[in-house]
């Protein structure tokens, strides 16, 4: 892959609506965008998912842009590569710094699928045509207003509700969801907002058969959710404890959880995250892809990695028109009866509308192979 140029943008864009976690609220959704060019004037695109400060993880959209410019795109220079599955490798030295790694490694994989004129998700040896996806409902000020997020989003199709929760924001509201719902496919995430001094608040939830608890406990750990999964019934789902397929395997032997959520952008990329879904599906293990209020460009590549097959849970990949006014793809991702259609369509599948990304451009630099 002969590369003539990687643009980074600095992009805003409003929600149309606050989202809030046990982390905090954010509106304006800050991120950064990767447009790298081959030589033949075709583009791949990448969306870095760091957000502006770090509550998620360590990372933020200031680092991703550092380690792009200083550390990542240098090391893309330094010789040709063949294929996108050897991007992870020529980053493999450089600790962490995952969600950098990942936005730079996804618009290589668009652009060699573009370049060979097959879907990203056939490249990937993807093969769903469509996803059932479900909804990330965040805290809202009310339990009736949580209600009438869950009921519309239930009206909507979307196959499975993840509400958010934090200490005293927890089994009252799960139990009034399941009241008013007692059949919907229902699940929490707590973003790590408890400790094991809660086990015996956590385990209450036992009784509304969620499908899951997501990362109950510290970001960074995999010792205390193994204690906490021997109290529970409800099986643990981790996201910000697992980093690689190292991590997983090790967060599995010790049974720290039962299922696992796939970011693309919190394993370093899609050469990873395909990894830990073969690991998991080896085990039968079930996968769901998670999201990270992803706009159109970061959604097209979390479509194209549920296509696997062992992505068997409905994932967080909500439609483009659940976060924005315009989305920054044609069409937009739309979701009907809980379903998405997979574009058939070479690369991520959409066309990035150029014009929309300079509206939400505050800044952009381009870097070229020095000879
Ligand atoms: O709708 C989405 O993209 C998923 C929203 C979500 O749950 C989330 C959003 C931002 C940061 C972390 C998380 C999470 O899955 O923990
Ligand atoms: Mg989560």
């Amino acid at each position: 892959m002969q590369l003539a140029s990687i643009t980074l943008r600095a992009m805003r864009m409003r929600m149309k609506a606050p989202f809030t976690t046990s982390f905090g609220t954010e509106w304006d959704k800050d991120f950064i965008l990767v447009e790298v060019r081959g030589t033949e004037g075709c583009s791949g695109w990448g969306e870095a998912v760091a957000m502006k400060a770090p509550l998620y993880n360590e990372e933020t959209v200031g680092t991703v842009w550092l380690m792009l410019k200083d550390v990542l795109i240098p090391l893309l220079w330094q010789q040709p590569l063949g294929h996108p599955r050897e991007v992870a490798g020529r980053f493999r030295h450089i600790r962490r710094n995952y969600m950098a790694k990942a936005a730079l490694e996804g618009a290589l994989w668009d652009l060699y699928a573009v370049k060979e004129n097959i879907p990203l998700y056939r490249a990937l040896g993807g093969q769903r045509t469509q996803i059932d996806v479900g909804i990330s409902l965040g805290i809202e000020s009310s339990p009736d207003q949580l209600l009438a997020q869950v009921e519309k989003h239930v009206a909507r199709g979307y196959k499975r509700i993840k509400i958010k929760i934090k200490p005293g924001w927890d089994v009252d509201i799960v139990a009034a969801v399941r009241r008013r719902f007692p059949a919907i496919q229902l699940m929490a995430d707590a973003n790590s907002a408890y400790t094991l001094a809660d086990a015996a608040r956590l385990a209450a939830l036992d009784e509304y058969n969620l499908m899951m608890i997501e990362q109950p406990l510290a970001h960074d750990d995999i010792i205390d959710h193994a204690v906490l999964q021997k109290q529970l019934k409800t099986p643990i789902c981790l996201d910000e404890s697992i980093h690689s397929v190292e991590d997983a395997r090790k967060a599995l032997a010790l049974d720290s959880g039962r299922i696992i959520n796939i970011k693309i952008g919190r394993v370093g990329g899609l050469t990873e995250a395909k990894l830990i879904h073969d690991l998991c599906a080896a085990k039968g293990v079930p996968v769901w892809c998670g999201g990270m209020l992803e706009a159109g460009i970061g959604r097209a590549h979390n479509i194209a990695i549920t296509t696997l097959a062992g992505f068997t849970l409905p994932g967080d990949t909500a439609a483009s028109s659940r976060y924005w006014e315009e989305d920054l793809i044609e069409p937009e991702v739309s979701v009907q009866d809980g379903v998405i259609q997979v574009p058939d369509r070479p690369g991520i599948g959409y066309t990035v509308r150029r014009e929309q990304l300079d509206k939400f451009t505050l800044y952009s630099e381009t870097f070229r192979p020095a000879f």
